[in-house]
């Protein structure tokens, strides 16, 4: 990314919030999941309930995976701006630059946004002419590891709430034809930013949002920026931890648990000192594949808060939706009240 020279408009900050969210002492902790305790399950089903986010740890990852993958991706994104467009625009698939989605949102941020179902013809591996096959292994060990991950916490949950079979959300992103997506994204320091910091305003990274999926396992550098909405709209700060990895309940598994478990809203600020990078994998279901509340899940006479849609149908609109959209409003039923005469 070029030094900045001109002011940084203003559609980069996010307006001052109430209160100075520094994480006061009354803040709730995220929630720490241990895969390797047999009681993981219950608190895994509560974190979902209660936050929709959630913090992993003896996850099975090989670090060895994580930091190759790492070192790659920093290496990409500190190479000459005119190689790293090569393996651009991002539709849908390649690098970005600062423009998230197409419908002209905004952040500081470089990305590279992949079809999870790794290729080496696909786009950007066809950039990388010194050795695409070894990019390309490096990014299959992670994906592959990631996504075990991702399957084993999906059944934990299903087990948890006793749906038979084990794999009913799992088998989504095991499927040949999962639509899951892995991103790279690398936050640029911000020097500017110490003057606006003064005056309460933070630097947008990637605006607020929720992820479409059913859900999304993210992994960062020891550089803080993710926070999460809470209950009472307000921001919390994510500790960062490169040891770990964070989860989040996206707007897929929202619905089929008829609202049971929260796809959480979350963002990142930019930082004025020290650059970010986060590896994404969105775990995304077959376009063709209905999503609606788990039948085994409905309690008698419950009834679906959505309405009904496949995957390809809520894509769709999320893609011509902005950040901020409150996507799943769009598909919510409106129950009628039933008042007694
Ligand atoms: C502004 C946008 C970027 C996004 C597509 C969208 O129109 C709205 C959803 C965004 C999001 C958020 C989670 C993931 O990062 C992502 C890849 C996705 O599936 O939905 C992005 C989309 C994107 O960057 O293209
Ligand atoms: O980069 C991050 O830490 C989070 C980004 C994010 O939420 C996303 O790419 O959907
Ligand atoms: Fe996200």
């Amino acid at each position: 990314m070029v030094a900045i020279s001109k002011p940084l408009p203003e559609l980069f900050f996010v307006k001052p919030c109430k209160p100075n969210n520094n994480n006061p002492p009354n803040f709730p902790t995220i929630p720490l999941i241990d895969l390797s305790r047999s009681d993981s399950k219950h608190l895994l089903v509560k974190a979902c309930q209660e936050f929709g986010f959630f913090k992993v740890v003896n996850h099975g990852v090989p670090m060895k995976f994580i930091s190759k993958l790492e070192s790659e991706a920093i290496k990409f994104f500190s190479s000459p701006l005119s190689l790293k467009q090569k393996a651009g625009p991002p539709n849908p698939f390649g690098y970005g630059n600062k423009r998230l989605g197409q419908n002209g949102d905004f952040g500081w941020v470089e990305y590279l946004l992949l079809n999870a179902k790794l290729d080496q013809k696909n786009p950007p591996f066809s950039i990388f002419d010194e050795n695409p096959e070894k990019i390309l292994r490096i990014v299959k060990d992670y994906v592959t590891a990631v996504k075990k991950m991702a399957c084993e916490i999906l059944e934990l949950l299903a087990d948890e709430l006793k749906l038979k079979p084990r794999n009913v959300f799992s088998k989504l992103l095991m499927d040949e034809q999962s639509d899951s997506v892995f991103r790279v994204n690398y936050y640029p320091p911000c020097p500017d930013l110490q003057e606006h910091e003064t005056k309460g305003k933070k630097l947008i990274g990637f605006g607020e949002h929720t992820d479409p999926q059913i859900i999304s396992v993210l992994r960062s550098n020891n550089t803080s920026g993710l926070e999460i909405s809470l209950r009472d709209g307000s921001w919390m700060s994510v500790p960062p931890d490169s040891n770990s990895f964070f989860i989040n309940v996206g707007d897929s598994l929202q619905v089929m648990t008829n609202g049971r478990f929260k796809s959480v809203k979350h963002r990142v600020v930019a930082n004025s000192s020290k650059s970010r990078l986060s590896m994404i994998y969105f775990g995304g279901p077959p376009l063709s594949e209905k999503i609606a509340p788990l039948p085994s899940l409905m309690e008698r006479e419950e009834a679906s808060l959505y309405k009904e849609f496949t995957w390809f149908e809520y894509k769709k609109s999320a893609f011509n939706s902005r950040l901020s959209d409150n996507r799943l409003g769009l598909f919510e039923k409106r129950l009628e009240k039933i008042t007694t005469p």
